[in-house]
C-alpha cells in the first residue's frame, strides 16, 4: 500500500496517531495542513484570515492531489475539513490508498478541542456552549464525507497505543 490516509474531525488524533504509526511502521508521516503552509509560506491561520478559506480549500485539493501522485510510501494526515471539498472524498478510494475515519465522539472532540483550539480559525473564536453546538452540527454535516473512507476506527476511550494497533491490524 502506497499511501494510508487518515481522516476525521478536527481533533479526533489524526496528528497525533499518524505520528506513532509512522515509528511503528517506518513509513514517513506528511501532515497535509503542514504541507499547505509549507507551500504557502503562511500559518493556516494567515491563510484564513488574508487569503480566504476558498483559496484554503483549493490549496488543500491541489497538495492533496500532489501528494496522491508522489511516488513514495507515505502515511498522510488530511486535514479536517479535506474530504469535504473538492471532491476529495472521490480520492479516498483510489488505486494504491488505504483511507482510515478515525471517528470521535461529540464529547471526544469538545474535551480536546476546548484546550487547544488557537490554531483552528474554524473555532478559536468560539465559547464553550457555542463550540459544543458547532462541532454537533459540524460532524453531522461532515459524517457523509467521512464515512467514505474504506476503513473506519472509533478512537473513544482507546489510547494512542490502542488506535495505532488497531490500524495496523486493519493494514495486516
Ligand atoms: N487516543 C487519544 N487519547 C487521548 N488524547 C488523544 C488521543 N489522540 C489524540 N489525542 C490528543 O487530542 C488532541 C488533538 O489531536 P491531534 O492534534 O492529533 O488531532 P488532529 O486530528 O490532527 O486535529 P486537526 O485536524 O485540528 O489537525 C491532542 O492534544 C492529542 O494529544
Ligand atoms: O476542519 C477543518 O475544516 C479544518 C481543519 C484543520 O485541520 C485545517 O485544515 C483547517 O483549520 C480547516
Ligand atoms: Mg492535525
Amino acid at each position: 500500500m502506497k499511501k494510508i490516509i487518515l481522516l476525521g474531525y478536527m481533533g479526533c488524533g489524526k496528528s497525533t496517531i499518524a505520528n506513532k504509526l509512522s515509528q511503528s511502521l517506518k513509513i514517513p508521516f506528511v501532515d497535509l495542513d503542514e504541507k499547505i503552509e509549507e507551500k504557502a509560506n503562511l500559518s493556516i491561520n494567515e491563510i484564513f484570515d488574508t487569503r480566504g478559506e476558498i483559496y484554503f480549500r483549493k490549496l488543500e485539493h491541489q497538495v492533496f492531489v500532489e501528494l496522491l501522485n508522489s511516488p513514495d510510501k507515505q502515511i498522510i494526515g488530511l486535514g479536517g475539513g479535506t474530504p469535504c471539498y473538492a471532491n476529495n472524498h472521490e480520492l479516498l478510494n483510489g488505486e494504491n490508498v488505504a483511507s482510515i475515519y478515525l471517528k470521535a465522539s461529540i464529547d471526544t472532540l469538545f474535551r480536546r478541542l476546548s484546550t487547544n483550539k488557537s490554531k483552528r480559525p474554524l473555532i478559536s473564536q468560539k465559547n464553550d456552549v457555542e463550540m459544543k453546538e458547532f462541532i454537533a452540527t459540524h460532524l453531522f454535516e461532515r459524517s457523509y464525507y467521512y464515512n467514505q473512507a474504506q476503513f473506519k476506527v472509533t478512537v473513544d476511550e482507546k489510547t494512542i497505543d490502542q488506535v495505532v494497533l488497531d490500524i495496523e491490524c486493519i493494514l495486516a
